[in-house]
C-alpha cells in the first residue's frame, strides 16, 4: 500500500489503483457537486413542486380552458385577497405568496422566481400616494395548503412551545385556553336565525348583532392583516361528495393550519384546481382578544359564527378544537335542511358491513371504542347519517391522551407519528419521549391526526345504514349498567337528555367530574331545537332497523371516589358483543327505577359486574345514589316535556314514559 517516494513514506487512499497527476491532492473521489457557491447548491437541493394543477394536454387542445399556472395562483391569491378584505376600508390588503423568510432564495438556480410575482408588488411601494395608511404599504405572505413537514418548520422556527417528540409528533401548547369556551360561542340572531335556530334556555346558541359580529371581523381581520404571514388552508367537509361543503381557514399559526390540515378533508391536486370560492370561512385570530368594549363582550374570548355571511370568528383563544366544533355546529345547521342528520358520534364497520354508530358526550369513549383493530374505522367524533348512508364529515381524529397506553390503545398510540399534532403534552426536555400520565398543562391532552394513520381506516370514510347505534355514558354516579338494550322509546329518552359525568377539562374551567346532561349528546354544538334531531335519528332508526344501545363507560362498584372506572377491556368486550349480535340473543332482566333491559351474561364479562346493584358493597347507598340520578333525568327532562317530536304525538308520550319510573 505505501511506496517509497524521496525517502518518506506516502500513504494512498485509493489502494494504489488510480494515479495522482501533478501532485494535486483530491479529497474524494466521487464526482464533485454541481454548485459552484453554497446558496447555489442549497437552490439545488429542493426541487420546484409541480404545479398544484396538472397542466392539461396545453399542447393538443390549445382551445383547452385549462388554466396556466400562472393564471390560477393569481386566482387563488385574488380569492384569499378578498377573504381579508377589510369591509370599511377600500384598499387592501397586499397579498402575496410564499414564505418571507425565503425572499430571493430560487434566484441562485435560474429557474423562473416564484417570487417574481412578488417582485413586482413591491414596485408600487415606490409611489404610495399621501392618503394611505401603514397599513396599505404592507404584504401579508401567505402560506397556502402547506404540507406537514412544512408546517413543522414554520413552528418550529417561530411559534414558541413547538417541539418534535421521539414519535415524530409536533408538540405545541394550546395557550392559556386548553378546551373550548362555550360560554363564548356566540351567533348572529338575525331574522332568519331567529326563527330557525335554538334559542333560550338550554341553548347552546348566545346571540350577538349582525354590527358587533362585523367588529369582531373586522378586528380579526386586521389582525392577520397586520402580520407578515398568515396560514390559509381550502379543504372539505363530508366524505358524501355530494353533500361536501368546502371550507378555508385562515389563521396565524402553523399549529392551527397543522391541525385543520388533520382533521378536515385534505383535497387533492384536481379538487383544489377547481376549489373556487369556499362555502364557509374562519378567520382564526386566536391569539388577539377581543375588545370588552364592543357589546355582548363578557370576556377576552368570543367564538362568533354569521350563518348568512357563512363566516365564523376567533378571537382571544387558541385551543384548535374551536375550529373544529365550529365548524361542526355549522353542520349541523346545513345537513338537516338537507334531511341529512348530523351526529356527534363515532362510527365503525364490521368485515361483514354492519355499521355501528357511538354517540356520547366529551370524553366517553367515542374515539377509543370506534378505533378497534377489528373493524374498519369510518370516523370518531362527526357524521352525517342520509338517505344513502354513514359519512364522515372529517379527514382526520382527535384523540384524549391523557394515561394514553401503547397496550390499552395501540392504534392510537402508533398514530402518533410525524404529521401528528399533539397539544399540551409534557415530555422529558432530552429524549423527547411524552409523559401521557402528566397533567402539568391540563388534563385535556390531545393527538390530532389524519384518519389513514389509523391502519383499518374505512376511505372513504363513508358506509352503509347503521345497524347498532350505542349511547355512551360515563356516570360517575356508577348505577347505570354497563349495558342496556334500548327499545326505540328509550333510545329517543336517553338520546334527548344526553347524560355523562363530564369528564375534566374538555369544556374550559370544568376540573371534575360531574352529572351533565346535553341534548343529542353534543348540546354544545347543535343549532336547531334537539327534538329536530331526535325526531330524524328516530324515523332513520326506525326506517333501517337499527337496535339502541347504552353502555355504562364510568364508574362500577361504587361512585365517583369510591368504585372505579370500568375497565377499557370489559367495555370492549361488551361492545364486541353488540357488533356480534350475540347480546340481541341473550337473556335480560329488567332493572328498577330506570327500567333498563340488562344481559344477564356476556362473554369475557364478570356476570356481577352486569348487574352494578352487585358491585356496591353498602346497598343502600346505591339506592339512593340510583333515585338521586333518576331525579336529575327526570328534572332535565321537563323542559322537553312540552315539545312534540317528530309528526307522531303517540311517540312523545312513549318517550316522555321511557324515563325512570319511581
Ligand atoms: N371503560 C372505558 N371505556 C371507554 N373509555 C375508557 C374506559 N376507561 C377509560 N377510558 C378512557 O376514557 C377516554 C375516552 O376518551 P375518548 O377520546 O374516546 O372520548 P370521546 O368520546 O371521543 O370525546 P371527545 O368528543 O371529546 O373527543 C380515553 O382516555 C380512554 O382511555
Ligand atoms: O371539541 C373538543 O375540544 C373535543 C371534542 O371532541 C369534544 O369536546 O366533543
Ligand atoms: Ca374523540
Ligand atoms: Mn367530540
Amino acid at each position: 500500500m505505501a511506496s517509497a517516494q524521496n525517502g518518506l513514506t506516502r500513504i494512498e487512499t485509493h489502494g494504489g489503483k488510480k494515479k495522482h497527476e501533478n501532485g494535486v491532492c483530491h479529497d474524494d473521489s466521487s464526482a464533485p457537486v454541481r454548485a459552484q457557491t453554497i446558496d447555489e447548491l442549497h437552490s439545488l437541493q429542493r426541487k420546484r413542486s409541480a404545479p398544484t394543477t396538472p397542466i392539461k394536454d396545453g399542447a393538443a387542445s390549445p382551445f383547452a380552458a385549462a388554466l396556466s399556472e400562472e393564471e390560477r395562483q393569481r386566482q387563488q391569491l385574488q380569492s384569499i385577497s378578498a377573504s381579508l378584505a377589510s369591509l370599511t376600508r377600500e384598499t387592501g390588503p397586499k397579498v402575496v405568496r410564499g414564505d418571507p423568510a425565503r425572499k430571493g432564495e430560487a434566484a441562485a438556480k435560474g429557474a423562473p422566481s416564484p417570487h417574481a410575482q412578488h417582485h413586482h408588488h413591491h414596485h408600487h411601494l415606490v409611489t404610495p400616494t399621501i392618503s394611505v395608511s401603514d397599513s396599505s404599504l404592507k404584504f401579508t405572505h401567505v402560506l397556502y395548503n402547506l404540507s406537514p413537514a412544512e408546517l413543522y418548520e414554520q413552528a418550529i422556527k417561530y411559534e414558541k412551545g413547538s417541539f418534535i417528540t421521539s414519535s415524530g409528533a409536533l408538540a405545541t401548547l394550546s395557550g392559556a385556553k386548553t378546551g373550548r369556551s362555550p360560554r363564548d360561542k356566540r351567533v348572529v340572531k338575525d331574522e332568519a336565525a331567529a326563527q330557525e335556530l335554538w334559542w333560550g334556555k338550554g341553548s347552546p346558541n348566545i346571540e350577538m348583532d349582525e354590527h358587533t359580529f362585523l367588529t369582531n371581523r373586522e378586528r380579526a381581520v386586521d389582525y392577520l392583516n397586520s402580520l407578515d404571514k398568515v396560514f390559509v388552508n381550502d379543504q372539505f367537509l363530508n366524505w358524501d361528495t355530494e353533500n361536501r361543503i368546502k371550507v378555508r381557514i385562515i389563521s396565524a399559526r402553523a399549529y392551527h393550519s397543522l391541525f385543520m390540515h388533520n382533521m378536515c378533508i385534505r383535497p387533492t391536486e384536481e379538487e383544489l384546481e377547481s376549489f373556487g370560492t369556499p362555502d364557509f370561512t374562519i378567520y382564526n385570530a386566536g391569539q388577539f382578544p377581543c375588545n370588552r368594549y364592543t357589546h355582548y363582550m363578557t370576556s377576552s374570548t368570543s367564538v362568533d359564527i354569521n350563518l348568512a355571511r357563512r363566516e365564523m370568528v376567533i378571537l382571544g383563544t387558541q385551543y384548535a378544537g374551536e375550529m373544529k366544533k365550529g365548524l361542526f355546529g355549522v353542520m349541523h345547521y346545513l345537513m338537516p335542511r338537507r334531511g341529512i342528520l348530523s351526529l356527534h358520534s363515532g362510527c365503525n364497520m364490521g368485515k361483514q358491513g354492519d355499521v355501528a354508530l357511538f354517540f356520547g358526550l366529551s370524553g366517553t369513549g367515542k374515539t377509543t371504542l370506534s378505533t378497534d383493530h377489528n373493524r374498519l374505522l369510518i370516523g370518531d367524533d362527526e357524521h352525517c347519517w342520509s338517505d344513502s348512508g354513514v359519512s364522515n364529515i372529517e379527514g382526520g381524529c382527535y384523540a384524549k391522551c391523557i394515561d394514553l397506553s401503547r397496550e390499552k390503545e395501540p392504534d392510537i398510540w402508533n398514530a402518533i407519528k410525524f404529521g401528528t399534532v399533539l397539544e399540551n403534552v409534557v415530555f422529558d426536555e432530552h429524549t423527547r419521549e411524552v409523559d401521557y400520565t402528566d397533567k402539568s398543562v391540563t388534563e385535556n391532552t390531545r393527538a390530532a391526526y389524519p384518519i389513514e394513520y389509523i391502519p383499518n381506516a374505512k376511505i372513504p370514510c363513508v358506509g352503509p345504514h347503521p345497524t347498532n347505534v350505542i349511547l355512551l355514558a360515563c356516570d360517575a354516579f356508577g348505577v347505570l349498567p354497563p349495558v342496556s338494550k334500548l327499545n326505540l322509546a328509550q333510545t329517543m329518552y336517553h338520546f334527548i337528555s344526553g347524560y355523562t359525568a363530564l369528564v375534566a377539562g374538555t369544556e374550559d374551567g370544568i376540573k371534575e367530574p360531574q352529572a351533565t346532561f346535553s341534548a343529542c349528546f353534543g348540546a354544545a354544538f347543535i343549532m336547531l331545537h334537539p327534538t329536530k334531531y331526535a325526531a330524524m335519528l328516530a324515523e332513520k332508526m326506525q326506517k333501517y332497523g337499527a337496535t339502541g344501545w347504552l353502555v355504562n363507560t364510568g364508574w362500577s362498584g361504587g361512585r365517583y371516589g369510591v368504585g372505579k372506572r370500568i375497565k377499557l377491556p370489559y367495555t370492549r368486550k361488551i361492545i364486541d358483543a353488540i357488533h356480534s349480535g350475540e347480546l340481541l340473543t341473550a337473556n335480560y332482566k329488567k332493572t328498577e327505577v330506570f327500567g333498563l333491559e340488562i344481559p344477564t351474561e356476556i362473554d369475557g364479562v364478570p356476570s356481577e359486574i352486569l348487574d352494578p346493584i352487585n358491585t356496591w358493597t353498602d346497598k343502600g347507598a346505591y339506592k339512593e345514589t340510583l333515585l338521586k340520578l333518576a331525579g336529575l333525568f327526570k328534572k332535565n327532562f321537563e323542559v322537553f316535556a312540552n315539545y312534540k317530536i317528530g309528526g307522531d304525538g303517540s311517540l312523545t308520550e312513549e318517550i316522555l314514559a321511557a324515563g325512570p319510573n319511581f
